[in-house]
């Protein structure tokens, strides 16, 4: 595509060098340029592509787009307001408006986004349509698994996984929209047909100025659909939501357990391992089951049901992809080679996630519960002393540990851990290597025990500085069971 066609309609501060060049690649890292590539500089939050122009001339870029001035030859520099904004639309007009072809539904809010778009894409693959996924274990297309490191990709990589689904015959694309991505314009220019909102909590409060500014991010979201915006109303912010966006003109769908909504559950039976209940919708009644224990998957449930809904999908459909689901890797997963007592791994790592998992679980234990638990490096440290709190408001037995502590000293987030927990009476331990953490709550258990490890879900490393290691909470927990003859 001509760089000329590429800037069409952007308001350019200046330009220099030639527009009727021939831009065969678009890249935002100096590293991953080739000849006769668009370099996106960006000014991010730990270094500035504007350093790297040079390194990206000799490897071949033709056309640099910048937002300061820079004096150099040997490509057309355009220099622009918001390089990164402009990049979304650069990213849209390159790969065709992918978007526009695929039925795309969002999905935002603290907690639930990976459980509800995959209980979404379960639902519309067994009505017949072929689904992408976009999300923080992996990206989808069809049953093709897709390695990726960020929940939200950056709008380059995001537009250019759209339109290989287009490529593969993708009908409908369910993605988890983060609040940093629309904070940060990833999803700029996607033309969502439905947005979801699931719940907000504190939580990236590292990022976001105040939790107010991170609701803002979020809300973005519905702005952006066309069909339909469905709201989860038993939440206090998304009342507030709810409440906004009855002057938008893009029509609504609320969800609840509590009040009068347009998708409601009913008659709500708990098990340790699934969810029951009446589906009432304002067209059918129907009896839903899940294979996924806990009362926030009624709430995911409700969500992906009023997605599909909004899309015409059958009851039949709805009610029999939900029944299908196995599980969602490191969402309450119980590693099944214990029989005495029952080890569960989990993604809860937000004082929410883990006050509404340690509840789900607590009533079924038959002994007590013990909790390991660490909060991640370089993230939000508000949550720390209020997750350790929690922990130690309902667990029996609470191991502090660490989770992905990054940069940070692990034991100085233990100590904000152990903040919060020493408010209240609940034992604790602190052994800050995770692998011992969990053999020392194996070594605790007793018969009718339950041990939640939460924090990782279905993460297979642990990052400790800038080094990832490999490690996983579920084959973990199984090897040193097997190291103390538990298994
Ligand atoms: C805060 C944040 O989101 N940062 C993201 C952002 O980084 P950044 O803009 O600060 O980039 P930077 O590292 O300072 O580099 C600036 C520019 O120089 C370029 N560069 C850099 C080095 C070089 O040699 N050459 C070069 O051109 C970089 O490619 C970049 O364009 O853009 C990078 C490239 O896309 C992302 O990798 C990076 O994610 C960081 C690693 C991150 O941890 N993000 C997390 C917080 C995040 O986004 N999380 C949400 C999930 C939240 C949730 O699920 O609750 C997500 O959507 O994943
Ligand atoms: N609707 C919900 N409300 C509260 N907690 C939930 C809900 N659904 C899941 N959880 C808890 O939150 C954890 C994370 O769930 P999930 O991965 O679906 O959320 P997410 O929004 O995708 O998180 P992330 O922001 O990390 O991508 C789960 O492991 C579970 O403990
Ligand atoms: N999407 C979240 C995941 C946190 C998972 C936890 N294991 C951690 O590393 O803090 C984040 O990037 O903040
Ligand atoms: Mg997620």
């Amino acid at each position: 595509m001509l760089l000329k066609e590429l800037l069409q309609g952007l308001e350019i501060k200046k330009i220099s060098g030639r527009q009727e060049i021939s831009i065969e690649n678009i890249v935002y890292d100096s590293r991953k340029v080739t000849k006769n590539s668009l370099f996106i500089c960006i000014k991010g939050f730990k270094t500035d592509g504007h350093l790297y122009i040079r390194d990206a001339i000799e490897k071949g870029a033709s056309a640099i787009l910048v937002e300061e001035e820079v004096n150099l030859g040997g490509a057309t520099v355009v220099e622009i307001e918001n390089t990164r904004k402009s990049m979304a639309i650069i990213a849209n007009r390159f790969y065709g408006e992918p978007s526009k072809s695929l039925d795309l539904i969002g999905v935002t809010g603290t907690n639930g986004k990976t459980s509800t778009t995959y209980m979404i894409k379960k639902i519309l693959e067994t009505s017949g349509k072929k689904t992408g996924l976009v999300g923080t274990i992996s990206n989808w297309i069809g049953d093709v698994k897709i390695e990726t490191d960020r929940t939200t990709p950056e709008s380059l990589d995001l537009q250019k996984l759209f339109k290989r689904m287009l490529q593969e015959n993708v009908d409908c694309c369910v993605m988890e929209v983060s609040s940093h991505s629309l904070a940060l314009d990833r999803v700029e220019e996607c033309q969502f047909k439905v947005g979801v909102f699931t719940n907000l909590t504190p939580e990236h409060l590292d990022f976001h100025a105040t939790l107010e500014d991170y609701k803002n991010a979020k809300k973005k979201l519905f702005y952006k659909t066309v069909l339909c915006n469905i709201i989860n109303i038993d939440d206090e912010v998304g009342k507030t939501i709810y409440q906004e966006l009855r002057r938008s003109t893009t029509p609504m769908l609320t969800y609840s357990i509590k009040e009068k909504a347009d998708i409601i559950a009913e008659n709500i039976v708990l098990s340790i391992k699934t969810v029951t209940f009446d589906l009432i919708t304002p067209k059918y009644k129907e009896k839903v089951e899940i294979n996924i224990p806990g009362i926030f998957t009624v709430y995911n449930a409700l969500a992906a049901i009023a997605v599909c809904y909004s899309m015409d999908i059958g009851a039949n459909h709805i009610v029999e992809g939900l029944r299908s689901i196995k599980g969602v890797a490191g969402r309450l997963e119980p590693i099944e080679e214990f029989a005495d007592f029952a080890v569960i791994v989990d993604y809860a790592h937000t004082p929410d996630a883990l006050e509404n998992v340690l509840k789900s679980i607590k009533k079924f234990a038959k002994n007590k519960l013990i909790t390991v638990f660490g909060c991640g490096g370089d993230r939000d440290q508000t949550k720390r002393p209020i997750m350790g709190e929690i922990s130690g408001s309902y667990s029996d037995l609470t191991i502090i540990t660490s989770d992905n502590p990054r940069t940070e000293n692990p034991m100085e987030i233990i100590a904000m851990v152990e903040d919060g927990i020493r408010k209240t009476l609940g034992k604790y331990d602190i052994i800050e290597n995770r692998r011992e953490a969990i053999r020392l709550a194996l070594k605790y258990a007793e018969k009718g025990d339950i041990i939640l490890i939460a924090g990782k879900g279905h993460e297979t490393y642990q990052i400790i500085n800038d080094n990832v290691f490999e490690f996983d909470d579920r084959k973990v927990a199984v090897e040193v069971a097997k190291e103390e003859g538990l298994i």
